[in-house]
């Protein structure tokens, strides 16, 4: 390779330079009430990859994965300022006139605490579709099957698809949420600490799933759990007190990191 002097020899810049957005924050403040919350967040996601948000307890991990999919609005006195544009059309999620429910099929959410409906493994899979006006057997089944299967538990319910959910395990009942994400066909999915309720084997097939519908999907996941970041993600953002502190690769933040606050953190001497 001939080197210019102009030439940009950082490997992190080229490397994202050749992904492709699928959703940016950009600016973004985010107010409980009289409570600011997010200051400032900017953040770029790229499609196809997970993207880990970690830091301390209160930094505003949630807050600011909850901003993806307009969760706050089902509570008044929360407010927004700022962008998240959504690819490849470019729309701010965030702008009044953006249908919320609209944004949800887009970007479908999967919680700490596996969260069924109170209704059959079928049903509860088949929930969005039907929000969607899909009613037409043989496509609710064949979605209902794919999304299962994306989930890696049509094997353990096929025959039992009119069970009750509750009856499913807790692993099996999260893979559940993640299959009735998956009905929708979204372009990102939001992982709240999908595994903190889960055990290790539990755990290891969540991840292992996370890693899989890459190909489908971008990921942004907010964990407590270093190692688990390290093993799930390709990019992961530090956050701290409701700000940004540092995004880069994965392999960069836990190996070398640029801010001595996100090295503190990641080597546990504060946090
Ligand atoms: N509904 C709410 N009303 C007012 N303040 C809130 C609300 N939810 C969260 N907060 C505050 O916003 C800040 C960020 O909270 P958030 O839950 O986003 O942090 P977090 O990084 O996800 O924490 P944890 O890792 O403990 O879940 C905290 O100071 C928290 O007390």
């Amino acid at each position: 390779m001939k080197v210019t002097e102009n030439m940009d020899l950082n490997p992190v810049k080229e490397q994202q330079a050749a992904e492709t957005l699928k959703v940016e924050a950009r600016n973004l403040n985010f107010y409980y009430g009289g409570f600011h919350a997010l200051k400032g967040v900017s953040l770029p996601v790229y499609a196809n990859k997970v993207t880990a948000l970690i830091g301390p307890s209160g930094c505003g991990k949630s807050t600011f994965l909850r901003c993806f999919n307009r969760m706050h609005d089902l509570y008044p006195g929360n407010r927004y300022e700022g962008e998240i544009v959504l690819q490849p059309d470019g729309v701010n999620i965030l702008d009044r006139r953006v249908d919320p429910i609209e944004v949800r099929m887009r970007v479908g959410m999967v919680f700490q605490k596996p969260n069924p409906f109170p209704k059959s493994i079928y049903e509860n899979v088949a929930y969005g579709l039907r929000i969607r006006g899909t009613n037409n057997k043989s496509l609710v089944d064949d979605k209902v099957e794919e999304s299962l299967r994306g989930a890696a538990l049509w094997d353990e319910v096929k025959n039992r698809l009119n069970d009750m959910a509750f009856n499913l395990s807790g692993g099996q009942q999260q893979r559940l949420c993640i299959a009735r994400a998956l009905a929708t066909d979204p372009e990102l999915l939001l992982f709240d600490e999908p595994t903190s309720a889960l055990d290790p084997i539990a755990t290891a097939s969540i991840e292992e799933l996370m890693t899989e519908l890459q190909n489908r999907v971008t990921i942004l996941v907010v964990t407590h759990n270093m190692q688990q970041a390290a093993r799930v993600s390709n990019y992961t953002a530090y956050m701290y007190l409701g700000e940004m502190v540092e995004f880069d690769l994965t392999d960069n933040i836990f190996t070398k990191p640029k801010k001595k606050q996100t090295e503190d953190y990641i080597t546990g001497r504060f946090g």
